[in-house]
């Protein structure tokens, strides 16, 4: 495959699909969506709610319409709700269904299943829901909602945004404020979207930084017009590989630019990457921008444990772009990785070895050191990549492939379509051999 170049548009945010699903489904008339992730994650939301009641319709490709039943009015599902492989869906419908009069149970694959939910199930708890869980505060689960709800305030003891959203969306339909203190700021969308749609939420944040955020319950939520903006954690595959491929000079447009999200490309241009932002605008209450990524020497650096929280799922694709630099990058303040769809840090630890790339596992990151810009070394095709189910260890050591002598396979190429499922058409457009 050549270098990436030309101009190419990444799907969706997958965080804001969800969102604008959920929200649509809780206003009462018609919100219309276009861009929408068509990724299966987002299909699992999208089945969810029309299982609670809301007429949601496709017309074509990205546009969508939800037709809301109104926050309190959602039905009781017949059916266990299926999450697939979707730890934001289940997480932030278990906070809707909290605060509701219904009883819902959740099911997922093999990856979902492992993951822990007590995070979300302990503040639920507070607020009077009841669950049924397999061991450890997993799925399959069941809960049964509370009603009324009881405000509650929760300081978040992990930096996680599905938890912090899923506080929120029970607070909607529970009486008087609810309040979630958040000591590390994590992705804010919830936060932006439910003012949107008219809920009465704000958010103060104290000289250290922390914020507290609060809802007032009972909230009447107005239809609205949404833009999602591309997804940068879609962005970030595209990025890497116009990096570390020689010649490239890609033009990614339309890339939502939160700050809350974007902390990869401040990092890549740290380690010497050729990154600018072109024509900067606002699309539905996000900052966007086109991404112009020239083929650039990149240099490890020292990740600051800070930004995790902003590139939370970034990190197994910053791997392959500091298995590529000159000198050690070191990663820490990572735990968060081992308890995603998969546990990122060895997977991307193993998969990066078999690449033929220098790397050490650490208890919380990685510390890779690169190869100054020469191919990966390894033969990786003759051991496949195991990608457990996690679409973003597949993406990332595809990218890792473009920049290695023997090419890299992986086992199982089926998860990329839980978030970015024409990732390997564009990939073809972007190199030229489509
Ligand atoms: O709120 C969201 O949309 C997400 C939050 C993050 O998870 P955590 O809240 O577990 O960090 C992220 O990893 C996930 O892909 C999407
Ligand atoms: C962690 C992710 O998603 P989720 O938690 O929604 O499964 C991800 O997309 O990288």
């Amino acid at each position: 495959m050549g270098p990436l170049t030309g101009r190419i548009r990444v799907p969706g945010d997958k965080s804001i699909s969800h969102r604008s699903i959920m929200l649509g489904a809780l206003a009462v008339g018609r919100t219309r969506v276009t861009g929408l992730l068509e990724g299966e994650d987002v299909l699992s939301t999208a089945a969810a709610m029309r299982a609670m009641g809301a007429t949601i319709e496709r017309h074509d490709s990205g546009e969508w319409t939800v037709d809301g039943v109104g926050v309190g009015s959602l039905l009781q599902p017949q059916q266990a709700l299926d999450m697939g492989n979707s730890g934001t869906s289940t997480r932030l419908l278990m906070g809707l269904v909290s605060s509701h009069p219904i009883t819902a149970t959740f099911t997922g694959d093999a990856s979902l299943s492992k993951r822990p939910m007590s995070r979300v199930i302990d503040p639920l708890s507070q607020i009077g829901a009841e669950f049924t869980a397999a061991p450890g505060g997993r799925l399959p689960l069941t809960l049964r909602g509370a009603f009324p709800a009881v405000p509650i305030e929760y300081c978040l003891p992990v930096a996680s945004a599905q938890v912090k959203s899923a506080i929120l969306l029970a607070g909607l339909n529970t009486p008087g404020v609810t309040t979630v203190i958040e000591p590390v700021p994590t992705r804010d969308h919830s936060e932006r979207m439910l003012r949107g749609f008219g809920a009465d939420l704000s958010v103060e944040v104290d000289s250290a930084g922390t914020r507290t955020i609060r809802i007032v319950g009972e909230a009447d939520l107005k239809p609205q017009v949404i833009e999602v903006p591309g997804d940068p954690s879609s962005a970030a595959f595209f990025v890497v590989a116009a990096l570390i491929v020689p010649g490239s000079d890609l033009v990614i447009e339309n890339v939502g630019l939160n700050p809350t999200r974007a902390a990869l490309f401040d990092m890549l241009r740290a380690m010497g990457g050729s990154i600018e932002e072109l024509n900067p605008r606002d699309v539905g209450g996000e900052p966007v921008a086109d991404l112009r990524v020239r083929a650039s020497a990149l240099t490890g650096i020292n990740v600051d444990p800070a930004v995790v929280p902003s590139m939370v799922d970034e990190f197994p694709v910053l791997f392959v772009a500091a298995a590529l630099a000159k000198g050690r990058t070191v990663t820490t303040g990572l735990e968060e990785l081992r308890v995603k769809e998969s546990d990122r840090i060895s997977a991307m630890r193993a998969a990066l070895e078999l690449a033929g790339a220098r790397v050490t596992e650490t208890e919380d990151g990685l510390i890779i050191d690169g190869t100054g810009g020469d191919p990966l070394p390894g033969t990786a095709t003759a051991a496949q990549v195991v990608t457990h189910l996690d679409h973003r260890i597949a993406m990332s050591m595809a990218v890792a492939g473009l920049a290695s002598r023997a090419g890299v396979e992986v086992d199982d190429t089926r998860p990329i379509a839980t978030s970015f499922p024409v990732f390997e058409s564009l990939l073809a457009t972007a190199t030229g051999s489509a």
